[in-house]
């Protein structure tokens, strides 16, 4: 039977969202300034191997798959003999590439864990790839934060992003332990800035990614250094829970008041565009500052952050529902969304890019009564991979 997807003429429409197709080899890795997709999948791994050789081979394969599954294709060729596992688990036959982008990160566990070299790659740590400071509210869960590999898979099918993931991790099979998985998702009108789950659009400040000026000076890690990591980034993850029933009682003026922007439009306060710029200095008739001095965009805005800015990239996450039970005043039991936003920011430096904006959000931003931070990790991203040889290849000099 033919797939729903497969267009009826047999040939894919050059538009059809499902049949798109991003570049995989290249200078950058694909997903970080590419348009976001509208489906998320991020995974981490622990590698239980003590081969060096294994964590290559596994670079390699998983290059090749990703070459490949990014063009629509199976992981790996079929058919496969029918005495041996499956090349490919099948889900995603006929799907199109949907605009799959597989992006790849090292943890800081790949250079060194528990105290012991594992890969002889200690000494090539990139000093910018940080073990995060715990941040003022932090409740984070060990079970969905940190990991030695990072893949993300985003498309414009629910079924292709998962697909992804799940043919990487399979082939890891004995070398790697999957540590953590977080689907999300992202819906907005083509070229309109998307809505988180507090119903504001999400992303507007963000530097341009067209703009390739602003993408080398603040995300595009330069010469200052290891040349492994040139063209590469650091990519700061945090899976924030917004306790979405509060947030729905409040008025939506405050709301305003806790972005610092308009819900509707997305215009700064006082503002009738979502691009009018941000005017700090702007006051009420009291006095008072229009965009308020605890709102989440003076807060993290470059101009009160050294003139530092980072490219979101983020997805809302809904999975399902916990029942919480309080046993001190107001006592109360209730079952409440597990929602929030998977949070994802690159930068060529995560000690001047997301630290210290962050330090500053987990103190003070009006948003924290709302947000709780549950899981967190970083992961260096190298640049994109050269046709013929592998990510990460000259980490390994290989
Ligand atoms: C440390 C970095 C940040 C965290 C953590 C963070 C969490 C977070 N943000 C939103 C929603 C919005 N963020 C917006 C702007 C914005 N956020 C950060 C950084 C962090 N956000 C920056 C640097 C900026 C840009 C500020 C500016 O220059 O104006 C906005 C406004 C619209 C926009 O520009 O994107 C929203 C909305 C949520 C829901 C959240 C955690 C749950
Ligand atoms: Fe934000």
């Amino acid at each position: 039977a033919q797939s729903p997807h497969a267009p009826a003429h047999g040939k894919p429409h050059a538009d059809d969202p499902q049949f798109a197709i991003e570049p995989f080899y290249g200078a950058h890795q694909g997903g970080i300034v590419t348009p976001q997709q509208a489906h998320t999948y991020v995974a981490a791994f622990d590698l239980t191997t003590a081969k060096r050789e294994d964590v290559i081979n596994l670079l390699r394969e998983w290059t090749d798959a990703a070459a490949r599954l990014t063009r629509g294709q199976t992981a790996q060729p079929l058919p496969r003999a029918d005495d041996k596992p499956a090349t490919d688990s099948g889900e995603a036959l006929d799907l199109g590439a949907a605009g799959l982008t597989i992006t790849f990160g090292f943890g800081p566990g790949l250079f060194t864990k528990d105290g012991k070299d594992r890969y002889g790659l200690a000494g090539k740590r990139p000093a910018a790839l940080v073990d995060l400071p715990r941040f003022n509210g932090d409740q984070l869960v060990a079970e969905k934060s940190g990991g030695d590999l990072f893949v993300q898979a985003c498309s414009n099918d629910l079924q292709v992003t998962f697909h992804a993931v799940r043919q990487l991790a399979r082939m890891g099979y004995g070398i790697l332990q999957m540590r953590w998985g977080q689907a999300g998702f992202l819906s907005g009108p083509k070229g309109q800035t998307a809505r988180n789950l507090m119903g504001f659009k999400d992303g507007t400040n963000n530097p341009s990614p067209k703009d390739p000026a602003l993408m080398n000076q603040f995300i595009w890690a330069g010469d200052e250094g290891p040349a492994w990591m040139k063209d590469g980034t650091y990519a700061v993850f945090r899976r924030i829970r917004i306790t979405l029933e509060h947030w729905d009682q409040m008025e939506v003026g405050f709301q305003e008041s806790v972005f610092g922007r308009h819900k509707y439009s997305g215009a700064p306060i006082g503002k009738q565009n979502e691009f009018d710029a941000l005017d700090l200095d702007a006051q009420d008739k009291d006095g008072n500052s229009l965009i308020p001095d605890n709102s989440h965009v003076r807060l993290s805005t470059a101009a009160t952050n050294n003139g530092q800015r980072i490219l979101r990239r983020s997805y809302s996450y809904n999975d399902s529902t916990n029942f919480y039970i309080e046993r001190w005043p107001p006592w109360r039991q209730e079952t409440e969304y597990d929602a929030g936003l998977i949070f994802l920011a690159h930068q060529r430096d995560p000690r001047t890019g997301f630290i210290p904006i962050n330090e500053k959000l987990a103190k003070l931003d009006m948003m924290n009564q709302f947000t709780t931070h549950v899981g967190s990790a970083i992961f260096a991203l190298p640049p994109g991979a050269k046709e013929g040889s592998f990510i990460g290849a000259e980490l390994f000099d290989a």
